[in-house]
């Protein structure tokens, strides 16, 4: 079953609880961590995500954009993340795999998310012990970007390891998806799908939740 998580990186942060409210239809919150280090921008950190777990009951999806991610998973896990994704980038292997147990040590979700110039291949060390992947198809750092239509393959190759190794692993996807993107990374073999600007962009979050799940 496809599920939706809009990115609250488009919302109005003076009026979070309220946004997030108005995607109240989605399945899951998506949330945006970025450092200025391992992407150009700043946004939110523990604090924050603390705040956002009193005010909803959702599914907390937290996309760490951060330097070295082990530093801090026990931290958001505690903040209230029910999943974490660290990025493949942001550390070598020993961290990446340290994070990883750290999070299933505190009972949190586990995600790889994979820059579009990272190798599909590049999740296979982890594959077998993950919860979801997570698919960039823009450059991560901020909201708003085009559609990479050449990360298509790269899903295509990810749903093709996900289903040797590890089938109940979720695939999502993450940048420029609207309706029409929507509709060529699920026949990719996308299975979440992260939205920033398509739904808080919308006069009706809700309509444009139900206009991505198709
Ligand atoms: O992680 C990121 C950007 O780095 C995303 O989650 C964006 O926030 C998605 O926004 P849209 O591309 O859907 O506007």
């Amino acid at each position: 079953m496809i599920k939706i998580a809009p990115s609250i990186l488009s919302a109005d942060f003076v009026n979070l609880e309220r946004d997030i409210k108005r995607v109240s239809t989605a399945d899951w919150l998506h949330v945006d961590v970025m450092d200025g280090h391992f992407v150009p921008n700043l946004t939110i950190g523990i604090p924050v995500v603390k705040s956002i777990r009193k005010c909803t009951d959702m599914f907390l999806d937290v996309h760490l954009m951060i330097d070295k991610p082990v530093r801090y998973i026990e931290d958001f896990a505690k903040a209230g993340a029910d999943l974490l994704s660290v990025h493949l980038e942001a550390d070598g292997p020993t961290g990446i795999a340290q994070a990883l147990r750290v999070m299933e040590d505190c009972g949190v979700k586990k995600a790889v998310a994979l820059r579009p110039i990272t190798s599909p291949k590049a999740i296979l060390p982890y594959l077998e012990n993950l919860d979801m992947v997570l698919v960039m198809t823009v450059e991560p750092g901020f909201g708003g970007q085009s559609f990479m239509a050449d990360q298509l393959d790269t899903i295509s190759q990810v749903r093709s390891l996900i289903r040797q190794y590890n089938p109940a692993c979720r695939l999502q996807v993450d940048g420029g998806i609207n309706p029409e993107t929507a509709r060529r990374v699920i026949a990719a073999g996308a299975d979440t799908l992260v939205a920033g600007s398509a739904v808080y962009g919308a006069a009706d979050p809700a309509m444009a939740i139900a206009a991505l799940r198709g």
